[in-house]
């Protein structure tokens, strides 16, 4: 029979006799304890109370629901036995105080990421992401987070799927874990993934197809023109609307993801948030050999303006990154060739 290494011991190892590698591991297994109650609430569902009720709006105007709440509130009790100075969450408007004086980390979170999905026993999860306290006296708890994502320290997402599992990376490839509820531990299942790089499926919220902009419209209409198409490929489509699960998706079979930017109020910067959402996701994906772009620039290298701030997030198996930079950065690669394909439009093919 296989043995399974467990989280703490394959961190233990990772960390050996180094102080920050050993803060970083502590905060990690703190996050995906909390991780295992929260996926006993979602296992629970009604039986647990009413977690998919609206309570009103958080710092961005996002519906905030009761699990979303609850999971905010499990994770930052839990950080405080850790050197976490301060979590920055999707579900506060500032940083929140955890041991401002002492913790040399800071947590970026999204606490409970899909939480439209919560009453329709769809996968959800926890997005989190590590980085290190600045130097110097005149840092403050907010510059902290807005350091680019090529600070982080380690990144990981929780999936409360059929199967619960973490994927992290503390910058040494992409590893899985997955929970064995009995036994209540995270074991490592996978210890380096790597995207399949052919796979022709996309996952994007095609019922925004008229608010995109041409490159991305010229992408999903060239997988839609399948073997007739300049792709000559037949592409297949997914949306779960839930980032966690496409996330392990891609991660498992390969494919690309598009949340990009569009012309609907409150939009234009598109919707995912760089600092809890984009900066993990794309540490985990290059980690496991992939790309993250917001259609020209490389996600982990943009400087985040603030905590909340949104950005389009495209990312997946590296050639198809490549490919939709190409169409934002050298439209005539896709405007060139339109005559041999008809008319453009989603509804015209
Ligand atoms: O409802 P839409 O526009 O398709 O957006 C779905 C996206 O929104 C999210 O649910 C946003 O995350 P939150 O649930 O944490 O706000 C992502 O998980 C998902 O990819
Ligand atoms: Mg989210
Ligand atoms: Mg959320």
């Amino acid at each position: 029979m296989t043995t399974f290494i467990g989280l703490e011991e394959h961190l233990k190892t990772w960390a050996g006799a180094d102080e920050t590698r050993r803060g970083i591991a502590q905060t990690i297994v703190s996050i995906a304890g909390n991780g295992i109650a929260i996926a006993e609430l979602i296992a629970a569902g009604p039986l647990a109370g009413t977690l998919g009720a609206s309570l009103g709006e958080n710092a961005d105007g996002d519906t905030q629901k009761e699990l979303d709440v609850r999971a905010h509130e499990m994770i930052a009790a839990g950080l405080k036995e850790t050197p976490v100075a301060y979590m920055g969450s999707e579900e506060a408007e500032e940083p929140v105080a955890i041991n401002p004086d002492t913790g040399t980390l800071v947590v970026a979170i999204d606490p409970l990421d899909g939480s439209s999905n919560i009453d329709t026993n769809v996968s959800v999860g926890t997005i989190f992401s590590i980085l290190p306290v600045q130097p110097g006296s005149d840092r403050t708890p907010l510059g902290d987070f807005l350091q680019p994502g090529t600070a982080q320290l380690a990144a990981g997402i929780i999936v409360y799927g059929p199967q619960t599992s973490l994927v992290l990376t503390v910058g040494a490839g992409t590893q899985i874990y997955i929970l064995d509820r009995a036994n209540r531990r995270f074991l490592l299942v996978r210890e380096k993934v790597e995207i399949p790089l052919d796979k022709p499926e996309y996952a994007i919220n095609a019922s925004n197809y008229r608010f995109w902009d041409e490159p991305v419209r010229a992408y999903i209409d060239d997988c839609i023109a399948g073997e007739e198409g300049p792709r000559a490929t037949n592409f297949n489509m997914r949306w779960i609307a839930s980032l966690v699960a496409e996330v392990y998706r891609i991660l498992a079979r390969g494919g690309i993801f598009l949340y990009p930017r569009d012309s609907r109020k409150g939009y234009q910067r598109g919707r995912l948030r760089l600092v809890y959402e984009a900066n993990p996701v794309a540490f985990i994906v290059e980690q496991a050999g992939g790309g993250a772009t917001d259609g020209t620039a490389r996600i982990m290298e943009l400087k985040p303006g603030e905590l909340h701030e949104r950005v389009p997030l495209i990312f997946g198996a590296r050639p198809k990154i490549e490919r939709v930079i190409r169409y934002h950065t050298e439209p005539h690669s896709f405007v060139d060739r339109a005559p041999l394909f008809g008319k453009r439009g989603l509804f015209r093919m």
